[in-house]
């Protein structure tokens, strides 16, 4: 591994799972999260929002970075339901997901909702983790790096730099499907993704930008998905909830 290599991010999106009891999940997450891992690789759990500030609490002192999954554009507001970044972070977390797939799809945000929620990360002392990926029909169809440059222009914001952005590429096919991606098709758009950053936050801070793969990551793939030039960690789901396959991803970085 090259040294101007972003420090890698391994960050599980627990999505709407998770209870109190998930506590133990943490625990062994911090358990396991050995000082020859810290070395190599960052890790963050983004649980869903009611165990946030457990969560944070509880990982005081332990390295592992806690995370949002969704926040409104808004500071504060008559908008019930709804969790402004400030909030997110008054609760203890570092870093928020914006745009994932789920939420543009459920929820229909587009992408100058994403950029609007990584704007509000952004003023909240939040890293925004933005996701972008194609469906399986523009895959199909050979827009693929349209679709992906499409959205980068449209969900990063202006102020973005290394320490306030991640990038997280998830084709939306491979999420919970089983399925991935070649390792050409992921360095493929991961070039591309780089290129456009080059273009939106500038050569120097680009080159920093850790961009993510998720979909469908295991430990039994982890190493080769990690492996691929500009992937800097990755974005788990179902595999985030079990601790040692979160942590069994993590450890593709100890080579
Ligand atoms: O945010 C995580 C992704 O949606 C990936 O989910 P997955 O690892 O269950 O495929």
């Amino acid at each position: 591994m090259s040294v101007d290599r972003p420090r890698p991010l391994v960050a599980g999106n627990w999505k709407m799972n998770g209870l109190k009891t998930s506590a133990k999940v943490l625990q062994e997450v911090h358990a396991g999260y050995t000082p020859g891992l810290k070395a190599k690789v960052e890790l963050a759990v983004c649980p869903p929002a009611t165990l946030i500030g457990q969560f944070a609490q509880a990982s005081v002192g332990s390295r592992v970075a806690i995370g949002g999954q969704d926040c409104h554009a808004k500071e504060s507001g008559a908008f019930t339901g709804d969790l402004s970044a400030e909030m997110l972070a008054d609760a203890g977390a570092s870093y928020v997901i914006v745009g994932h797939s789920e939420r543009r799809q459920y929820h229909k945000e587009k992408d100058v909702d994403v950029c609007a929620k990584a704007v509000a990360a952004h003023r909240a002392g939040l890293t925004a983790i933005v996701c972008v990926g194609e469906t399986r029909e523009e895959r199909e169809g050979g827009k693929t790096l349209a679709v992906v440059k499409k959205q980068l222009r449209g969900s990063i914001p202006v102020d973005s730099n290394s320490h306030n952005l991640v990038v997280a590429y998830e084709p939306v096919w491979a999420i919970g499907t089983g399925l991935t991606p070649t390792t050409a098709d992921v360095a493929e758009v991961h070039a591309l993704i780089r290129d456009e950053l080059r273009r939106l936050v500038g050569k120097a801070e680009a080159s920093k930008v850790r961009i993510l793969y998720g979909g469908s990551v295991k430990p039994s793939n982890a190493a080769e998905l990690m492996a691929v030039e500009n992937v800097n960690g990755a974005l788990v789901g179902g595999a985030s909830l079990v601790a040692a396959d979160f942590l069994g991803i993590a450890g593709a970085y100890l080579g």
